[in-house]
C-alpha cells in the first residue's frame, strides 16, 4: 500500500477517545472488511459477556467467582450496595491512612515520619505497584519506594543495602490477595529480621493486604501491625491494581491515585462502546484475534516509546498471558491457547532485537506506543530544529515504516502524556481487551489452574531436601554420593533432584553440607560434618 493510501486507511479506521487524548491506529494491521463482518457476531457475544460481567455474572466459573475490577473505578456499578460501599470505604481509608502518614500521626517508633516504603509481594500483587511507581515517580516524592518481588536472598540484600540506616523510617507493604504465598511469607520474614537487628517492632512498621482471614491478614493480627487493607476475593491478582493493592502504595508515595481510577473510568466508558469499531478494547482484541490467527500464532512486541513505560510490557506479560494462556476452552476442548507478549522500550530495542523483527523469523506483530509530551518544560536543540523527543519520535515512525515495508504488521496507540490518568486508561483499555479476547476464543481469562503445578512440584523438592538433611546429619561424617543418597532417603527415582538439591546445599553456608570432588560431578560425596 502507498503511503497516501495509508494515510486514507489511517483516517478510515483510526479509534479515537477525544476526552482522553488517546487514539488507536490499526491503519498497519493488514485485516479486510470480510474479517470485520466475519467476527461481527463472535463480537457481539463477547460485548455481551462483558456486560453480564460486570453486572456481577459469575464470569470465573471454574471458581465460581465473579470478576468486579471494573467496578473499582466506578463503585456506584457494582451489582450490590455492599461492594460499592466497601470499595469507596477503602479508597477513603488509603486517602486517611497516607495524610496521617506523610503528617507524622501515624508514625515509626524511633523515628519522627516514614519516609521510605517497602513492598513485598509477587506477580500481581508486585508489577502493578512497580509499574504505577516506576511511570508515575519522580523525585519530590512523599516517600521513596523499593520492592522484594522474589525469594532471592541477594535480591533482598540489595535492596536492604539500598535502604540502609532508613530502615526505622520505612514502612513495609506486604500484599498477598491469598496471603499464603511462599516467596512473599519468606519476604516477610526476612524483612521482619531486618527490623529485628535494629531493636525494632516489625509490627509498628507494617501493613498488610490481603484477603479477610488469610494466613498473612492472621498473622498480621496477631503481630499488631499497623493496619491491614482488603483484597476482595472478586478481584483477580493481575487485575488488582487499581485495588488498594496498586493505590496504597501508589498513595504513600505521593501519585494521584484519583487521576489513575479517572483515567481507567473514562477509558471504561469508551470500552464499553458497542459500536465496536469506535471500541479501542474490542478494535485491539480483533486485532490480535487477526494476527495471532485466534490461537497465538504470533508474539505480541510491545515498544513503548517512553522510559517511564518500560514496566508495561513486564506488566502486560501477567495480565495477557496468565489470562490467555489456557490448556482447555470453556468447553474443556484442549486448544493450548495464549498470546506471547513481549518488549522493553523504544529507541533503545532498536538496538537490541529490531534486526530480528525487521529480517528474521515473521512470528510477531507489534504495538507501538507513542507519547506526546516529551518532558516537563522545553528540550534543547541537539541539531538545527532538532530536540531529542523529536528524535524519539522520528525513530518510532521510522521502525514503523521499516517494518511494514517488510510486510511485519504493527498498530499504534497515542497518549498524551505519562500521568496518572494516561497510565489509568492504558491499563483499563489491556484488561477489557484481554477480556474480550478471551470471549472470541472462548477460554476463561480469569482463573491460572496452571500454575499451582510448579508450586506443587517445588513443595515435593523440599520434602527431599528435609529428608536428605536429617539421613545426613543422622550419619555425620559420612561422605555418600548422590545415588547413595537418593536410595537412603526412599527417592531412588528422584536422583536428579537429589543432586541438583546437594549442590545447592553444598554451595551454601546454611545447613552444613560439604561435598568432596571426585572424577566427575556426579560422583561427588556429600557430608555433615
Ligand atoms: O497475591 P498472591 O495471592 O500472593 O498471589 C501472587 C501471584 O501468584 C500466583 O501464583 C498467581 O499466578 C498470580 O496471579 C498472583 O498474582
Amino acid at each position: 500500500m502507498s503511503q497516501r493510501e495509508l494515510w486514507e486507511r489511517y483516517k478510515k479506521y483510526l479509534c479515537v477517545c477525544p476526552s482522553l487524548g488517546f487514539s488507536l491506529d490499526v491503519s498497519r494491521m493488514k485485516f479486510t472488511e470480510d474479517f470485520l463482518e466475519q467476527m461481527r457476531w463472535p463480537m457481539e457475544a463477547a460485548l455481551d459477556a462483558m456486560e453480564a460481567l460486570e453486572q456481577g455474572a459469575l464470569s470465573n466459573p471454574d471458581e465460581k467467582r465473579r470478576v468486579g475490577h471494573y467496578w473499582l473505578r466506578a463503585p456506584e456499578t457494582a451489582p450490590e450496595a455492599e461492594i460499592g460501599r466497601g470499595i469507596r470505604d477503602t479508597l477513603a481509608d488509603v486517602h486517611w491512612f497516607a495524610e496521617e502518614l506523610h503528617a507524622g500521626r501515624i508514625a515509626p517508633q524511633t523515628a519522627e515520619r516514614f519516609t521510605h516504603l517497602l513492598v513485598i509481594g509477587i506477580g500481581g500483587s508486585a508489577l502493578g505497584p512497580q509499574l504505577v511507581a516506576d511511570a508515575l515517580g519522580t523525585s519530590a516524592d512523599a516517600m521513596r519506594i523499593f520492592f522484594f518481588d522474589n525469594t532471592d536472598p541477594d535480591g533482598m540484600d540489595r535492596v536492604l543495602t539500598q535502604l540502609g540506616d532508613k530502615l526505622p523510617e520505612t514502612l513495609t507493604l506486604v500484599i498477598s490477595k491469598s496471603g499464603g504465598t511462599k516467596e512473599t511469607r519468606n519476604g516477610m520474614l526476612e524483612a521482619e529480621r531486618a527490623y529485628q537487628g535494629r531493636k525494632l517492632d516489625f509490627g509498628a512498621h507494617a501493613v498488610a493486604i490481603t484477603g479477610e482471614n488469610s494466613e498473612l491478614d492472621r498473622y498480621a493480627k496477631k503481630n499488631s501491625w499497623l493496619r491491614t487493607f482488603p483484597m476482595w476475593d472478586w478481584i483477580g491478582g493481575r487485575t488488582s491494581v487499581l485495588s488498594a493493592v496498586g493505590l496504597l502504595p501508589a498513595r504513600l508515595q505521593g501519585l494521584d491515585v484519583d487521576g489513575l481510577l479517572s483515567g481507567a473510568r473514562e477509558m471504561d466508558r469508551a470500552t464499553r462502546n458497542r459500536d465496536v469499531m469506535k471500541n479501542p478494547a474490542a478494535v485491539m482484541a480483533l486485532m490480535w484475534h487477526h494476527a495471532s490467527n485466534g490461537r497465538g500464532a504470533k508474539d505480541m512486541v510491545l515498544l513503548p516509546y517512553k522510559d517511564r513505560l518500560q514496566l508495561f510490557s513486564k506488566y502486560l506479560q501477567q495480565l495477557v498471558m496468565e489470562s490467555l494462556g489456557k490448556e482447555l476452552d470453556k468447553d474443556g476442548k484442549v486448544v493450548n491457547q495464549g498470546l506471547a507478549v513481549y518488549g522493553n522500550k523504544g529507541s533503545t530495542d532498536q538496538h537490541a532485537y529490531v534486526q530480528q523483527l525487521r529480517e528474521g523469523v515473521h512470528n510477531f506483530f507489534a504495538t507501538f506506543i507513542e507519547v506526546l509530551k516529551d518532558r516537563e518544560g522545553p528540550s534543547m536543540k541537539v541539531e538545527e530544529d532538532t530536540t531529542t523527543g523529536d528524535y524519539l519520535v522520528g525513530f518510532l515512525l521510522g521502525t514503523r515504516r521499516a517494518l511494514y515495508e517488510k510486510d511485519r504488521e504493527s498498530m499504534t496507540l497515542t497518549v498524551p502524556d505519562v500521568s496518572a490518568r494516561s497510565l489509568g486508561a492504558l491499563i483499563a483499555l489491556y484488561e477489557r481487551a484481554v477480556g474480550i479476547y478471551a470471549s472470541l476464543v472462548n477460554i476463561n481469562a480469569y482463573h491460572q489452574p496452571g500454575v499451582e503445578a510448579g508450586k506443587k512440584a517445588a513443595g515435593v523438592v523440599l520434602e527431599i531436601q528435609r529428608k536428605l538433611l536429617s539421613h545426613l546429619r543422622g550419619q555425620k561424617g559420612q561422605a555418600q554420593t548422590a545415588e547413595q543418597l537418593a536410595a537412603a532417603v526412599g527417592a531412588a527415582d528422584e536422583v536428579e533432584t537429589v543432586f541438583k538439591v546437594l549442590e545447592h546445599l553444598a554451595a551454601n553456608p546454611d545447613h552444613g553440607v560439604t561435598r568432596a570432588e571426585a572424577a566427575t560431578p556426579f560422583e561427588a560425596r556429600f557430608s555433615v560434618a
